[in-house]
């Protein structure tokens, strides 16, 4: 038994549960992910930073620890909420368990909580701030109210160029790091491409002595409008007319960067089963998200853009299709990792756009 630890949240609700992984109290924005599978991607995902993760699957843990499927090298959400996490996991591949992977490094996790009241408050509330913690009554609840993620970016990123050869490349593309997954790396390479890597504030200047062929904007995590040297700098990059691809906060940095507008959605889109629909061609796909924000679609100026994918469970814009410049983005995720890989052919769109240019 591990001992007493609590989720305070926002709106006084507490929840009794058991402390695993590292001791420690942590503050910050509570949200739900119903992915079944892929806790080791969520969990070294950096667009959680700042955030605790409740998972809705009631068991984590059950493949156990495997380095070769982390997202990055290092843990995105601050705290980690779970109804029950194994404790004798089984897979070849797996190098422990999450408790001893948590306490190496320094994850604080809380279970034996029921998730699914804790995820109902959530969509019927909002996402909104807690606690864990094991001392409830000394929560300060105008501090807790008041936490907001900071130099969530600029924590996150590279901050120098990384250069990765590839003896496939058949074109050479800027990854744009705002707290990038692996995977958009790997799938970049995968289709041909060497890929460097490029800190959030390298210059368009910085870019064209580089000399690529495409510009890839990471996901991240975050406010995406609380970056407004980053969309500035996009701007800049914009008018070099080399092809770029956005996912997630790269989406929403460039349609910022557009001059349209973000919101903040009620309790965000977060799992594995998310389905989008192509505005252009009626086909509906499943796919991976983990986002809070989203464009406004009426905010999408139609004379240089237009809107590619809505969600069909809340139609919120779920990509966007530039017409003036050599540009498209989405809100989920193609790369997956985790989830499924039915948007994979994004990939071949951006390196069709970079071969005819
Ligand atoms: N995965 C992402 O890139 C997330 C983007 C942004 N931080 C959001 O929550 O909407």
């Amino acid at each position: 038994m591990g001992n007493k630890a609590y989720l305070v949240l926002e709106n006084g609700k507490v929840f009794c549960g058991e402390a695993f992984g590292a001791a420690g109290e942590v503050t910050a924005e509570v949200v739900f992910t119903t992915g079944m599978t892929g806790y080791l991607e969520t969990l070294t995902d950096k667009s959680y930073f700042g955030q605790i993760v409740v998972q809705t699957f009631p068991l984590i843990g059950n493949y156990g620890v495997i380095p070769s499927d982390f997202e990055g090298n290092m843990i995105g959400p601050r705290g980690y909420i779970v109804k029950e996490w194994c404790q004798s996991p089984s897979n070849f591949r797996s190098e422990g368990d999450l408790d001893t992977f948590f306490k190496a490094r320094g994850v604080v996790g809380l279970c034996g909580i029921d998730t699914r009241a804790l995820t109902k408050i959530i969509r019927e509330s909002g996402v909104m701030n807690g606690m864990i913690t094991t001392d409830p009554a000394n929560v300060d609840f105008d501090q807790l109210r008041a936490y907001r993620v900071e130099k969530a970016v600029e924590s996150t990123s590279v901050k120098e160029i990384e250069r990765h050869t590839n003896p496939n490349k058949t074109v050479t593309v800027a990854l744009m790091d705002y707290g990038m997954k692996e995977n958009i790396r790997r799938k970049l390479e995968k289709f041909g491409a060497e890929v460097i890597i490029c800190p959030y504030n390298t210059t368009a200047e910085q870019i064209r002595a580089l000399g690529v062929d495409g510009i890839m904007l990471s996901n991240g995590p975050g406010d995406p409008a609380d970056n407004p040297e980053v969309i500035r700098n996009l701007q800049e990059i914009m008018q070099l007319n080399i092809p770029l691809f956005g996912i997630c906060l790269g989406h929403q940095l460039l349609a910022l960067a557009n001059g349209f507008k973000t919101e903040k959605l009620k309790y965000g889109h977060r799992g594995a089963n998310q389905p989008v629909k192509n505005l252009e061609t009626g086909r509906v796909y499943i796919s991976s998200q983990n986002h809070g924000y989203a464009v406004v679609s009426s905010s999408i100026d139609r004379e240089i853009a237009s809107e590619y994918f809505i969600n069909v469970n809340d139609k919120t814009c779920e990509g966007i299709r530039y017409k003036k410049i050599p540009a498209f983005s989405v809100q989920f995720h193609p790369e997956a990792c985790g989830g499924p890989c039915d948007t994979s052919f994004l990939f071949e769109t951006f390196f069709d756009m970079m071969k005819k240019s």
